[in-house]
């Protein structure tokens, strides 16, 4: 009697919200190796996977469904499949959902369109023309290339040239369509380097040549020449035949990033953002999976690309918020970076002049090497901060600028240098209130005041996107012509500007008249070029640029970041008011940085303005560590949410009583979230506060498993949670 052998099965895990792999049978003439990219049927549709492992044996093998197709793409590398394991169980989040993340550039795995290119042989034609020899000789060297760059360069017609293959001297190879990736010169020259640089170049050097797991915080104030510094740990990575990825906070530091490795390198990296159009998502992904990009800068989602030979991870701007992703799948890029680092055993370097507390307790700690570079680059100075105390010295009514402030801006011009006003808010004014009744203007499906955008003549909301015209009388009690803009936006700046310095070139920086990379990268060039005067602008000019000629920077509400009283306003608050001041000074013009605040005294502007970065984050963490709060505490952030309120708090309540009780744990709430309505959801919040030594995903995972949540309700879980709204 034939043996009959079992049909050999893989695990096979789709980018869908599943938590594990399912079985699928491996036809015979078929290979499917571990990170293969299969097409499998699901009911009664194909889809995409990827094969995870062996099969689990948990499914009939008479009951297993074959895969369909092996995609020819080189296999997803087993330290990705690893690193997406691992992100979804450190963030509660099913398997398939992380899968996602790592194949989004859809043309990617279709077949690449190739052209057809020719190369010469050994077969010569019996009829030897000089046309024909001379395209023999052109073609001699053996590239290949197309009918056409064959015709042009031999000064022939392309009939010649079809000749020739028809004779089979020359024969057809096929071309991918796509541009090539440069390759770095790794050969080129770096600028100089200062003494302290060179010794930190020098370390990080020898961190990738010794090929294992390394976290280096690089902490060199702003202008001190990071960027330099870590280029050459990028050289050296390169040299060593890794490629290297350089995480970025934001797609507006790009261009002129790109400018700057162009400089060193000769070629431009790859980039991987939002903003590229899907043809080029295609390109890159491709790229990176073959090997042929090398360099890649990128937003946090190129953590997930498919990187064969990833030598070096750089984190640029390493304390940014940024890094956390929001929605969706909630990570902190940076973390994840350094987790990244650790399974494919090479170095990561955080850069930062002003490193997030994490970094820097687990500096402290030993667990990151701290390299500190504690002079700016040159003749350079670093910029004096003074507090402007507002409530002695206020602008006149009416008016933002605090005299003092207005002056500085003056003297600036006059020396032919720029100033820069920053203020971290988008719009005209932040609160429409009516004189007569005194209502305010608020968002119709979200629980906060529509914000004034002048140039658009709307009335916008920040948190959902919604939009309406500014109505002419008050919505609630009809007075006409009652409607006032209360506080200041960067638009209401920009238009003091303009009224007190009619005469100086003008330039208003937010998100909502930059849109892309191109607008961005044209605005800097013309401030670099000294085509601007004054820049007005949000956070977006706050940090990472290098504009020679800016010596005055203004704070107009250095406040801001405080009202909202999360753990980490105080950081936050000073590392970005830390990087704004940076802008100011940074060549041989020294740099005056002046900060408008109601409260001069508080711990953030005294540490600013005395220049003590190390004790201010020293008590900081002290003032964490006493309460038990991140990095020295565990928090875990829920939301439960629906359009309809009442269920909302019922299904909230229910929660509450099945929370599991553990010891160093403790649970806070339901409380109504500060945004207790957002795009028409009543939201509702848990904290979950516990100590390092706790493993909060399985207290999580035992709390959630109990319940059976509601289609009509959304639960959404945030391990390590930035944002408290
Ligand atoms: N050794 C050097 N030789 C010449 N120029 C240098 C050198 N080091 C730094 N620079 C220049 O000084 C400026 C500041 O350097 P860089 O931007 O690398 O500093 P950074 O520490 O990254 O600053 P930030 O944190 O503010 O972004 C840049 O224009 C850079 O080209
Ligand atoms: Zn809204």
């Amino acid at each position: 009697m034939p043996v009959k052998t079992l049909p050999k099965s893989v695990s096979v895990l789709m980018p869908l919200a599943l938590p594990a792999p399912y079985d699928y049978e491996v036809p015979d003439g078929l290979i499917a190796e571990p990170g293969a990219y299969v097409i499998v049927p699901l009911g009664a549709q194909q889809i995409l996977g990827v094969v995870w492992g062996e099969g689990t044996g948990e499914v009939d093998p008479k009951r297993l469904k074959p895969i369909l197709e092996v995609l020819d793409v080189p296999p997803m590398p087993g330290v990705l499949r690893r690193f997406v394991d691992w992100l979804a169980a450190y963030t509660l989040n099913p398997r398939g959902s992380v899968l996602r993340l790592a194949i989004r550039a859809p043309g990617a795995l279709e077949p690449q369109r190739m052209r057809t290119a020719y190369r010469l042989v050994d077969k010569r034609p019996a009829r030897m023309t000089p046309a024909r020899q001379r395209v023999v000789d052109t073609a001699m060297d053996q590239f290949a290339r197309t009918t056409r760059e064959l015709a042009e360069e031999a000064g022939v017609s392309d009939g010649v040239v079809r000749g020739l293959v028809d004779a089979g001297a020359l024969v057809p190879v096929d071309l991918p369509t796509e541009a090539p990736f440069p390759v770095p010169d790794i050969g080129a020259v770096s600028k100089s380097l200062s003494p302290e640089q060179l010794v930190a170049a020098e370390t990080l050097r020898k961190r990738v040549d010794e090929n294992r797991f390394a976290a280096i915080l690089l902490d060199g104030v702003t202008g001190s020449g990071k960027t330099e510094v870590y280029f050459e740990a990028v050289a050296e990575a390169l040299a060593q035949g890794r490629q290297v990825l350089i995480l970025l906070p934001e797609i507006a530091l790009t261009s002129q990033f790109l400018d700057r490795f162009e400089g060193r390198f000769h070629c431009r990296p790859a980039e991987w953002h939002s903003e590229l159009s899907s043809r080029e998502r295609t390109r890159v992904w491709r790229g990176v999976a073959e090997g042929r990009a090398r360099v890649v800068v990128g937003a946090r989602s190129a953590l997930f690309l498919p990187f064969p030979e990833l030598g070096l991870i750089v984190v640029d701007e390493e304390h940014e918020a940024a890094f956390k992703q929001e929605e969706g799948v909630t990570y902190h890029a940076r973390d994840m970076a350094v987790v990244r680092a650790s399974l494919g055993q090479f170095p990561i370097i955080l850069s930062s002049a002003t490193p997030s507390l994490e970094s820097s307790v687990n500096a402290e700690q030993g667990r990151y090497e701290r390299i500190v570079l504690p002079e700016r680059h040159g003749v350079a100075e670093l910029p004096s901060i003074t507090a402007i105390d507002m409530r002695a010295e206020p602008p006149e009514r009416g008016r933002w600028l605090a005299p003092l402030l207005v002056n500085e801006i003056a003297n600036a011009l006059a020396a032919g240098e720029q100033a820069m006003l920053f203020l971290n808010r988008r719009g005209y004014a932040p609160l429409t209130l009516c004189r007569t009744c005194g209502h305010r203007i608020e968002c119709p499906q979200c629980s906060s005041w529509l914000v004034e955008h002048r140039f658009r003549r709307e009335l916008v909301c920040h948190h959902c996107g919604y939009s309406a015209p500014v109505p002419k009388a008050c919505p609630s009690c009809g007075a006409e012509d009652s409607l006032i803009a209360c506080g200041p936006g960067v638009e209401r700046i920009a238009e003091e500007v303009a009224e007190r310095f009619p005469e100086a070139r003008l330039a208003v920086l937010s998100s909502d008249n930059l849109r892309g990379p191109q607008s961005h990268e044209e605005m800097f060039r013309a401030i670099e070029a000294r085509e601007v005067d004054i820049i007005v602008g949000t956070q977006i000019v706050a940090k990472g640029h290098h504009f020679p000629w800016l010596t005055v920077v203004g704070v107009v509400d250095a406040d801001l970041g405080l009202e909202n009283g999360d753990l980490r306003a105080a950081e936050r608050t000073f590392q970005l008011l830390q990087q704004v001041a940076g802008r100011a000074g940074r060549a041989e013009r020294p740099g005056r940085v002046f900060l408008q605040t109601y409260m001069p005294e508080h711990a953030v502007m005294r540490a600013l303005v005395a220049g003590k970065r190390d004790a201010f984050l020293r008590r900081e963490a002290e003032a964490r560590e006493r309460v038990g709060l991140p990095p020295f505490g565990r928090l875990v952030g829920i939301v439960v949410s629906s359009e309809n309120a009442a269920l909302a708090q019922k299904f909230a309540r229910e929660m509450a009583r099945h929370a599991p009780r553990a010891e160093d744990v403790s649970v806070l709430g339901p409380a109504p979230a500060p945004l207790a309505l957002l795009r028409g959801r009543t939201r509702l919040r848990f904290l979950v506060k516990a100590t390092r030594n706790v493993n909060i995903q399985a207290y999580m995972q035992a709390w959630l498993g109990e319940m059976k949540v509601p289609a009509a309700i959304r639960v959404s879980v945030d391990i390590d949670p930035y944002s408290f709204l």
